[in-house]
């Protein structure tokens, strides 16, 4: 069983998960199993072991876009507040736990056509209550921060550059004050300045005490950025086949 201490804000208990392609003859495909570890806040973790080996998936099922098959997720979002299990909550639960605890940056960013860069970016803080022109200022600031183009902000992201998406990505998953938030890859597409500014915003957002789970493949930053590595590879399921 992982540690759990006053500051344990997230906490993976023998979570366990496979896919079966229905369209391949219901192939069963086991990823992950007897995933334990946890994360306080201040801390920052990085998932490592090679590619496939399952990172994305424990993010996403953490987030609640893929089911959890066995185990718990436990999560909350102060010092000693009640656990809630994802694995247990309902879609309402879940979508309040984004709202208020945890936050993510996925790999990609879903660009809503016809939604402008600010709209897109100050969108998280307007669903937590935030004025409309606080948080477009806020995300204007943020967009600045990460060196886009002021004349892009007035545009939907649907036709920027992959290293655009991914900062308004950034921006819009960095805005927000979320106590967990989970990073898949953010600085992938990145130039090395822009890189230093993730590295940057990761750093402080540390120091505010949130506890940050992330995957990142660039040895630099994650030499930078990790307080611990958790490697992945010991939870596959593979490993015996
Ligand atoms: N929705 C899905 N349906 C079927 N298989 C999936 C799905 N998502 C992930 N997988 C499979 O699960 C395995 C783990 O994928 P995952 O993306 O979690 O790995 P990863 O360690 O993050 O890899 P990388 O470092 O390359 O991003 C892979 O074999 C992948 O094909």
């Amino acid at each position: 069983m992982a540690d759990v201490s006053q500051k344990t804000r997230l906490v993976l208990q023998d979570v366990a998960k496979s896919f079966t392609n229905h369209l391949r003859g219901g192939i069963h495909l086991p990823v992950v199993s007897g995933v334990e570890f946890s994360l306080a806040a201040g801390e920052v973790v990085v998932l490592g072991g090679p590619s496939g080996v399952g990172k994305s998936s424990i993010l996403r099922m953490i987030v609640g876009n893929y089911g959890i098959e066995r185990g718990r997720i436990l999560m909350r979002g102060e010092d000693d507040g009640e656990f809630i299990d994802i694995a247990a909550a309902t879609p309402r639960e879940t979508l309040a736990l984004r709202c208020n605890v945890i936050g993510y940056v996925s790999q990609f960013l879903r660009a809503i056509p016809r939604v402008s860069t600010l709209d897109v970016v100050a969108e998280p803080l307007l669903a937590r209550g935030v004025a409309t022109l606080d948080a477009r200022r806020r995300a204007g600031e943020l967009l600045e921060r990460l060196n886009l183009p002021a004349a892009l902000y007035d545009l939907p992201p649907a036709t920027f550059s992959g290293g655009e998406k991914q900062r308004v990505n950034i921006a819009r998953g960095f805005l927000t004050d979320h106590p967990i938030l989970l990073l898949d890859e953010p600085t992938a597409s990145l130039d090395a300045a822009n890189r230093d500014v993730v590295c940057d915003l990761i750093d402080a957002k540390r120091d505010t005490g949130v506890a940050i789970l992330g995957i990142f493949h660039d040895e630099e930053v994650r030499g930078r950025i990790a307080t611990r590595i958790v490697d992945v590879s010991g939870f596959s399921a593979r490993k015996a086949a």
